[in-house]
């Protein structure tokens, strides 16, 4: 197949895959990001594109999601574990079903405005979800990889002084609150000081709105998502994983009659052991900002600007899979979703990835406990 078909038709895959019919009407413009390109409207974590000088994530016209790798050999490690995994010659079943666990991979491109610095073309996780409830839980007891330098694990420890013990951290997060209508943000700097005994209900509990309403659903759903990788993890020794993430999404805008109405006599109630307000903290309210969804960007239906490189390999297991999912079933009713992100640290270190494992176990058990809190 000559490279230009193959390019064709990745777009077309990216266009159907991600909806682009849904996102053309509020395509909003701005002249400072590269052309086709918006600030990704949910990010709660990571390096936000600021420029020329500070790349980070940018969202493509056609609902993919463009990471600028990294400085080598933390870019270069990510992008090759993409094409790993996703190379659709590949019938490793241990790498098949991890697969299922990451965004699709779409390839890497190049940026008209950047033409030397490298993007990963990703599914957009958010992108399905009409409110989304986002958070960024980074993995494992130790977060620094096996090459890091004493000033590196300095830096790392210090950072959340609980990780040790809890084997997991939160590194920024977004929730909607269906009562006000609002989305509120969690920064990093509030994550980060979330103390031993405020992480279940400050932490977990805010995320899926324990104040208000616990999401049980939402929890259960993801609970069986996360008992999913946690097997693959349990047999797995081909990779380690450090400083990686799972990105915890869920819908916030539920139907009237199926949520928000129990939340409402929820939230009036004042003996319901609901709370009978939001979040109720100033420090939440004070990291309410509207910038994640200040997206702006060049309107441009010429999606020539952003050139694909030739991996067929990738493409197609991407076509297969897209064969069965039309757009519309994009904006369906899903309730949540998980997937791994985040693999500039991933090393093959040929045994069972216990750092991982161990605050994987221990953030299904916080969910559990959730679950168990009397509603
Ligand atoms: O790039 P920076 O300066 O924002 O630092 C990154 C950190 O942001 P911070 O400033 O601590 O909020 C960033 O921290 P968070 O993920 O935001 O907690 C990482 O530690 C990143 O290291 P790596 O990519 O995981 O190896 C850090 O990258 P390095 O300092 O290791 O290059
Ligand atoms: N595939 C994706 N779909 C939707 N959002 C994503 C995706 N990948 C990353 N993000 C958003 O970007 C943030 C940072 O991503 P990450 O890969 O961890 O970047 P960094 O290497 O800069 O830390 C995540 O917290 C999430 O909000």
């Amino acid at each position: 197949m000559p490279p230009g078909v193959l390019t064709d038709l990745l777009v077309e895959a990216c266009l159907h895959l991600c909806g682009k019919k849904g996102m053309d009407n509020d395509f909003p413009e701005n002249p400072h990001l590269p052309k086709g390109t918006v600030l990704p409207r949910n990010q709660v974590a990571g390096h936000k594109h600021e420029g020329r000088s500070k790349l980070g994530l940018l969202q493509h016209e056609d609902g993919t999601i463009l990471k600028a790798s990294q400085k080598p050999p933390r870019g270069t490690r990510e992008v090759d574990f993409y094409k790993q995994v996703f190379d659709a010659t590949c019938t490793d079943k241990t790498i098949l079903q991890l697969r299922s666990f990451l965004p699709r991979f779409f390839g890497v491109c190049h940026l008209e405005e950047y033409p030397d610095v490298t993007y990963l073309k990703l599914e957009n996780i958010v992108y399905p979800f009409r409110k989304p409830c986002v958070v960024d839980i980074k993995m494992g007891k130790r977060t620094y990889d096996p090459e890091a330098g004493p000033a590196k694990i300095a830096k790392e420890v210090t950072k959340f002084p609980y990780v040790e013990k809890f084997g997991f951290q939160f590194t920024g997060m977004q929730t909607y609150d269906p009562v006000e209508q609002k989305t509120k943000f969690y920064d990093k700097f509030f994550c980060r000081k979330l103390g031993e005994d405020e992480l279940l209900k400050k932490g977990l509990g805010a995320f899926f709105n324990l104040q208000q309403c616990l999401r049980r659903d939402a929890i259960q759903v993801l609970l069986e998502k996360l008992r999913e990788i946690e097997s693959w993890f349990a047999s797995q020794t081909m990779f380690s994983f450090y400083a990686s993430s799972l990105l915890l999404v869920y819908e916030g805008d539920m139907p009237y009659n199926n949520y928000l109405s129990p939340c409402i006599q929820c939230h009036s109630k004042e003996d319901s052991g609901c709370g009978s307000s939001g979040c109720g903290s100033t420090e939440l309210d004070q990291n309410e900002d509207s910038s994640g969804c200040t997206c702006e960007s060049d309107k441009t239906d010429d999606i020539s600007s952003i050139s694909i490189e030739n991996s067929s390999s990738v493409i197609s297991t991407s076509l297969n899979d897209i064969k069965t999912e039309s757009s519309e079933d994009l904006h369906n009713d899903a309730i949540a979703d998980v997937r791994m992100i985040d693999f500039t640290h991933v090393f093959s270190q040929g045994e069972i990835d216990e750092n991982y494992l161990f605050g994987l176990r221990n953030l299904i058990r916080n969910l559990e406990m959730l679950l168990e809190l009397p509603s």
